[in-house]
């Protein structure tokens, strides 16, 4: 039987020191990334609600809202998929069932994080967060609720920015001796604070370097001196083909033409080569034969 998603997650954990996880939005942006040779991928919050919805990321989006992204994603690639569950979407049971629909939908694993329901972007000021009792209960919850144990229950604490990095090590540590497989230490702006919460909790620990936040882009070498487990890039593609397509936009619009901003596009050749294209094409000849296609002309 083929290994699990959870357990291809955290073989590609234990094989790329940090593992690099490059957020993707929608079905299409998972397969360039796969091209690009990344060995696991990320469904964001922020993506989910940005692209998806044209919502700000502040706890809008249901948890059916995910589910549909990640299953589109799951579909259309063959690599593990670590998602953003936000606060679990709930309590108790309606997390048990956020990690049962999202097994389902082919996650590898899910990260939760410790902000009221009411969350924030975790590099926003005015974040709250609820108890570490409720923290733990919350982690209790997915644990309890996973078929597959190698499905990867990430708690994310963005304690830092609200109560101080010795409360939010804290509660990492409860939240590992509750079962967390993985620790995300959310908005951290120097590269020892990484250092510190890994030799704490001593299961790995996430970087998350999204770009104009509280952490500095740094590099993977950086990441590794300092202990970090994984590499997260949640919205880098994201804001580049926002930033691209918007130029396009604008361009079309002012010039009446594209012809200025043709060459930045991904041809018709490539885009094809990507969806193997050709290979439907010559399998519905197959099929079908040449000359059923021509009444219609395509
Ligand atoms: C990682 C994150 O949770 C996400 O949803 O992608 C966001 C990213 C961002 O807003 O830049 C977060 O850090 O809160
Ligand atoms: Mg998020």
């Amino acid at each position: 039987m083929r290994a699990s998603p959870g357990l291809r997650l955290r073989e590609a954990v234990q094989s790329e020191q940090p593992l690099q996880l490059p957020g993707v939005i929608n079905a299409y942006s998972a397969m360039l990334a796969a091209s690009a040779g990344f060995r696991a991928l990320y469904v964001s919050g922020a993506g989910v609600a940005n692209a998806s919805f044209g919502l700000p990321d502040l706890g809008i989006t249901t948890l059916n809202d995910v589910v549909e992204d990640v299953s589109r994603i799951t579909s259309a690639v063959d690599l593990p998929v670590l998602v953003d569950a936000d606060t679990g979407f709930g309590s108790a049971f309606q997390i048990a069932r956020t990690i049962k629909q999202l097994t389902r939908a082919g996650a590898a694993g899910v990260h939760i994080e410790d902000q009221v329901a009411a969350k924030r972007c975790g590099h926003r000021p005015n974040k709250a967060i609820v108890s570490q009792d409720e923290m733990v209960d919350r982690i209790k919850a997915a644990v309890d609720a996973r078929e597959d144990e190698h499905f990867v229950i990430m708690a994310r604490t963005d304690a830092i920015a609200v109560e101080g990095l010795d409360a939010a090590i804290e509660r990492a540590r409860a939240c590992v001796e509750a079962g967390a497989d993985m620790i995300f230490p959310e908005a951290v702006d120097r590269l020892e604070v990484y250092r510190t919460f890994a030799e704490a909790v001593k299961v790995p620990v996430l970087a998350n370097l999204t770009e104009f936040g509280k952490t500095p882009l740094f590099t993977l070498e950086e990441l590794r001196t300092a202990g970090v487990g994984l590499a997260l890039y949640p919205l880098s593609a994201f804001r580049a083909m926002s930033a691209a397509a918007l130029q396009v936009f604008r361009t079309i619009r002012q010039d009446g033409t594209q012809q200025q901003v043709v060459d930045r596009m991904q041809t018709r050749a490539e885009l094809y080569e990507f969806l193997n294209y050709l290979d439907y094409e010559q399998r519905l000849d197959r099929l079908f034969g040449t000359e059923r296609s021509e009444p219609n002309n395509g």
